[in-house]
Order: C-alpha cells, then structure tokens, then sequence
C-alpha cells in the first residue's frame, strides 16, 4: 500500500472513531471499502509498518509504539529518526551467578558456633556474640585466610547481598582488625564508604566493640 493511502486510513481512524466501528464491523464480514480494497489487508499491512517501527505520525515522526506479542521489540535514540531492534542483554554478571549464597534467616539452625571460625590471636568476639550469623560463616574464614597468608595474586574483590540486620558489618570490621594487627601504625589500612552519615558512627561502635 502506499503510504498516503495508509496515512488516511490512520487519520480515518484517529479523526472518526465512529467510522472505526464500522470498519470493525467490515473486518467481521470480510467486506471490502469504497475503492475495493480488502479492508483487512489493508489493517494488516498498518500491523505490519508498526511491527517494524515505520509508521510515520501527522508530523512526520516515526511512531516509536512497536509492539510484538504485547511487547516493545524497537526503540528510537533521541535525535534519530531510524528504528533499531531491541537486542536481549545479558546483565547477570558472571561473579553474580556463580556466587556463594547462604541463607537469610538467622536462628539457631542457621548459626554456626564461634569455634568454627580460627580467629587471628589478638582479635576477641565482642561478648554480645555468641554465633556466626550466615553471612559471617560465609565470608570471614576465606578473608582471615587470606590476611593470615596472602595469596600470591592480590586477592579479587567481594561483594555480599544480604538483608538489613543480617550481620554484614563484622564481614568487613573483623578482617580489618585482623589486617591491621595488634600494633596499629599510623598508616593508612582501610577506607569505609557509606551512603548516610548515622552509619558512620554505628561503624565505629561496632568497630570499638
Ligand atoms: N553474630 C552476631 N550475633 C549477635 N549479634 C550480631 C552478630 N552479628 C551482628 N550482630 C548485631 O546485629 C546488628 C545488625 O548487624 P549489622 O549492623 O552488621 O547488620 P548489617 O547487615 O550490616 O545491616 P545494614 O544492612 O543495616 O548495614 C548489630 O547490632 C550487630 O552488633
């Protein structure tokens, strides 16, 4: 079809709603409009221009509403005309899939005791411990491992996901402890970031505990 022909249908249809129906009912019986074109082919062939994003406004924009089975399948950058193809990313990270996951409830079947962790000899547990909560059973004995014999290779960066409450804190407090020894220097040995400032002194607390 060409495409003037097709822009007058579209306009029939935004401007005459009521001739919509008509042609609605048309489509329902196979029937064919004043110049003897099959009506149906004719919704057809506008599906289609849709399908591939070229279906041209009033303004002469391109109509970025392409949809294939309910969803968008094109996109148009700002300042461009062209319609380009949605393109299936991959945005699970390798270290994400192939991570060690523990579990987010903490009670007594998911702590683990204190014993079950070697801890350097000047570090002690602050006395309001009395079990390794998931994430920490998970984590510090790899990091008090490493600090203890640092791999030949600079060990690789750990990320943790863990709920709110559920102990990530003394994942990194008890490490730097442990790196920085019994004898602290003067020199700098860790730098926390966080996103608000009332973590910061919640850190120190858990840090002088
Ligand atoms: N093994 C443990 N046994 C008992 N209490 C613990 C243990 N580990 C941490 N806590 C206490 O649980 C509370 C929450 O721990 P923490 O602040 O480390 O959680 P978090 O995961 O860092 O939370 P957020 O995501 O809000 O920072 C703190 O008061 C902390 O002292």
């Amino acid at each position: 079809m060409k495409r003037k022909a097709k822009q007058e249908i579209e306009q029939e249809v935004v401007e005459k709603p009521e001739e919509e129906e008509q042609m609605e009912d048309v489509l329902e019986n196979g029937d064919v409009d004043e110049e003897g074109q099959d009506v149906e082919e004719e919704y057809e062939e506008m599906e289609v221009e849709e399908v591939e994003g070229k279906t041209e406004n009033g303004n002469g924009n391109v109509n970025a509403n392409s949809h294939v089975n309910g969803e968008r399948s094109t996109f148009k950058v700002l300042g461009n005309q062209e319609m380009k193809n949605l393109e299936t990313l991959k945005v699970t990270s390798s270290w994400v899939q192939n991570a060690t996951t523990f579990s987010a409830t903490i009670d007594s079947s998911t702590s683990q005791k204190l014993s079950k962790i070697d801890l350097p000899e000047h570090l002690t547990v602050p006395s309001a411990i009395s079990t390794w909560f998931p994430v920490q059973f998970s984590v510090l004995p790899t990091l008090f491992s490493e600090i203890s014999s640092p791999p030949a290779l600079r060990p690789r960066d750990v990320a943790i996901a863990a709920p709110t409450g559920s102990g990530k804190t003394i994942c990194y407090v008890l490490p730097v402890l442990a790196a920085v020894g019994s004898t602290p220097s003067n020199k700098l040995h860790a730098v926390i970031l966080v996103p608000v400032q009332t973590l910061v002194s919640q850190i120190v607390d858990e840090f002088r505990r």
